[in-house]
């Protein structure tokens, strides 16, 4: 059983790709950055989380105009990490009806692949029940297709990266950076106790392949949140609490985005 990716396009967010890299996977991309700056250079307004070099966001009047022209406008893109139950599903289900964001779960992704039987199915399967993370190639590729396919801008990409060897390839791959990262920090106990009572049936929902997870989360998912926080790109949310309270410290964080515009 798997959460729905799901999509909406409302509200008035917009900001820039950071281009890192010519990738021919993603012309798509290089068209909207190469259209967003031209079309955006008499813009004065200017985004948080771009890099001084990167062109100021688009005025909704540009975004409509790309959109009757066919041509893709800049995507929105949030890292949504934390360790497994720490709650980041159900945060980001808030999130898409506050803000309208568009949700891909990278770990849904992979379990869709196990109920379709792809090519990848089995081996993301023995993957998964070992609590160990699936290559990066597949994985990326995977979030590549939602991106590609959505019409929706905003994007939450949520339990991805889970490695620096995810985050290196998603930056290869897809040349972009995440305008904004969230951490939902949890205590060790408070995650088993709320991955053992999840109830979805999932294969790696009980208490052995937790204990591996958590162990994977420490090893490799601690260097990509620092390199985040090096970056001035996290926000650390302390997900212990009432939905509703972990709620009212994420919202700020979309907030200060929407008045961008
Ligand atoms: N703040 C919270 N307090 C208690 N339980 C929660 C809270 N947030 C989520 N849960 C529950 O904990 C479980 C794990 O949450 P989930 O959002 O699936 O975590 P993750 O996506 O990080 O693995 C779910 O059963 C969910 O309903
Ligand atoms: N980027 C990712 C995300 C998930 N996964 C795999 O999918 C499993 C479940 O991830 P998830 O994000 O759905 O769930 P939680 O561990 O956060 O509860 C992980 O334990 C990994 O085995 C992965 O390999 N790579």
């Amino acid at each position: 059983m798997w959460r729905r990716a799901s999509t909406s396009t409302s509200s008035s967010l917009s900001s820039s790709f950071i281009i890192k890299s010519s990738s021919s996977l993603l012309n798509l991309f290089f068209i909207s950055q190469h259209h967003h700056a031209s079309s955006s250079s008499s813009s004065s307004s200017s985004s948080s989380s771009s890099s001084s070099s990167s062109p100021p966001p688009l005025t909704m009047m540009q975004q409509q105009q790309q959109v009757n022209d066919g041509i893709p406008i800049s995507r929105f893109i949030t890292f949504v990490l934390g360790g497994p139950g720490s709650g980041k599903g159900t945060q980001c289900t808030k999130i898409v009806e506050t803000f309208g964001f568009n949700h891909i779960s990278a770990g849904d992704l992979l379990r869709r692949e196990i109920v379709s039987d792809t090519k990848y199915g089995s081996m993301i399967l023995n993957t998964i029940k070992q609590g160990k993370i699936v290559p990066s190639e597949v994985t990326v590729k995977l979030i590549l297709r939602e991106l590609e396919s959505s019409h929706n801008h905003k994007f939450l990409i949520d339990g991805f990266p889970r490695s620096e060897e995810n985050r290196i390839a998603f930056e290869q791959i897809i040349g972009a950076e995440p305008n904004t990262v969230l951490f939902f920090d949890c205590p060790e106990e408070e995650m088993v106790k709320r991955v053992l009572s999840r109830n979805q049936g999932r294969v790696d929902d009980n208490i052995d392949t937790i204990k591996k997870r958590l162990k994977v989360f420490e090893a490799l998912n601690r260097p990509v949140i620092d390199h985040y926080a090096k970056k001035g790109k996290l926000h650390k949310i302390n997900a212990v609490g009432t939905v509703d309270e972990i709620f009212e410290q994420v919202r700020p964080v979309f907030a200060a985005f929407e008045q961008l515009n």
